[in-house]
């Protein structure tokens, strides 16, 4: 299903939100502060006349994430995805407009919104700081109400995907980031909640690391039908976990869609580099635009996955059946090329926010 038309979007989020896990409709946030002037005689007037700045972190910003879906939420520094956390998490009241969490408003329902949601905010810690994580773990069970039993094949399913034995004995002060993260993931999801925001929950940790936190979150979307809601620079993390990615520019959702749509909205290509069994033999390939002819033939087909022609397995097979061939290679543009080309065309105002 095509999403990246925002106002069928808003349709459907507004029509639908008994069965979506999470909604932000027409979701505003602005702040205002107090800007200091320079020198000293400055700051003394900034005592007696302070002056205001009121500055637009979250724009008009509609959506819905339904159970069972994870969407990545991706943006360049400062475009509002933590401001919008927040509000969806209850830390923040919105200015104006709407944020539901599985059915509850998250800012006038807190004990509700509290069973609902785990939260990872991965610059910041919350489990407690001088008692090792297993301790935590234990406060936090009498504070969810979790039973003894649930508690226990909890905490062994959660041992097997993040393994947490191997230092949940430590106190937290002491732990590596790689170890802390995965113990304040398991800290804010022991009470098996159905709706999960996770903050750069992976920023600074190892491979190993992200890759189990990934596989995590993954099984938890797979098998408990979670929805998560996750903000990330990291492209790799987009590739691996998201289908579905919110683009968020300037506190305006700019696109929302499946990776593949924002591929190729973005002119993404792949790159198909040829050995020919005849290096010198003439090239004369239907469709297939060759850009390099040293050594092998290079072309670019655009990633037209979903809406053909030219596809890229046409481009393949007309080449093999045209040409003589010893080796074919194709490469994906990067995402991360990809997503600055989206950014740059947001940032043109003359260029519509779709
Ligand atoms: N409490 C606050 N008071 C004033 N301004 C704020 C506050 N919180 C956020 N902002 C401003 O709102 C804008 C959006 O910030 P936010 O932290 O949501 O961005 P972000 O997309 O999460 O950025 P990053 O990727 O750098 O973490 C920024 O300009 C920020 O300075």
């Amino acid at each position: 299903m095509s999403r990246i038309n925002l106002r069928d979007e808003r349709q459907w989020a507004v029509s639908s939100t008994s069965a979506t896990a999470i909604v932000a409709e027409h979701v505003r946030k602005t702040f205002t502060t107090t800007m200091s002037q320079p020198g000293l005689s400055g700051a003394i007037q900034s005592l007696f006349r302070p002056v205001k700045r009121t500055h637009v972190a979250v724009e008009d910003v509609t959506f819905g994430v339904a159970p069972a879906e994870l969407v990545v939420l991706l943006g360049p520094n400062s475009a509002g995805k933590s401001t919008l956390i927040k509000m969806l998490t209850g830390v923040v009241q919105p200015t104006s407009g709407r944020v539901l969490v599985d059915g509850s408003d998250p800012r006038r329902d807190r004990v509700a919104t509290a069973k609902a949601i785990g939260v990872v905010f991965g610059q910041r810690s919350q489990l407690w700081w001088d008692l090792p994580a297993r301790q935590s773990f234990t406060i936090l069970q009498n504070i969810y109400g979790i039973s003894d039993r649930a508690m226990h094949r909890r905490l062994e399913q959660l041992d097997g995907m993040l393994a947490l034995s191997e230092f949940w004995d430590n106190k937290m002060r002491n732990l590596s980031l790689g170890q802390r993260v995965r113990a304040d993931l398991a800290g804010a999801l022991l009470h098996e909640p159905p709706v999960i925001f996770l903050d750069e929950p992976t920023t600074g940790m190892d491979v190993v690391a992200k890759e189990q936190v990934r596989r995590f979150l993954r099984q938890e979307v797979d098998e408990r039908g979670c929805s998560v809601l996750l903000t990330t620079h990291d492209m790799n993390e987009v590739k691996r976990l998201g289908r579905r990615v919110i683009v968020i520019d300037s506190g305006r959702v700019v696109s929302d869609g499946e990776i593949t749509e924002l591929r190729q909205r973005f002119g993404a290509a792949f790159r198909i580099e040829v050995e020919l069994a005849r290096p010198d033999a003439p090239v004369d390939v239907p469709g297939l635009g060759v850009a390099e002819r040293r050594g092998p033939l290079v072309a670019r087909v655009p990633d037209m996955r979903m809406t053909p022609p030219p596809s890229l397995q046409e481009a393949l097979t007309s080449v093999i059946q045209t040409l003589e061939v010893d080796n074919i290679a194709v490469e994906e543009d990067d995402l991360e090329d990809v997503v600055r080309t989206a950014f740059l065309h947001y940032a043109e105002p003359e260029n519509d926010h779709v």
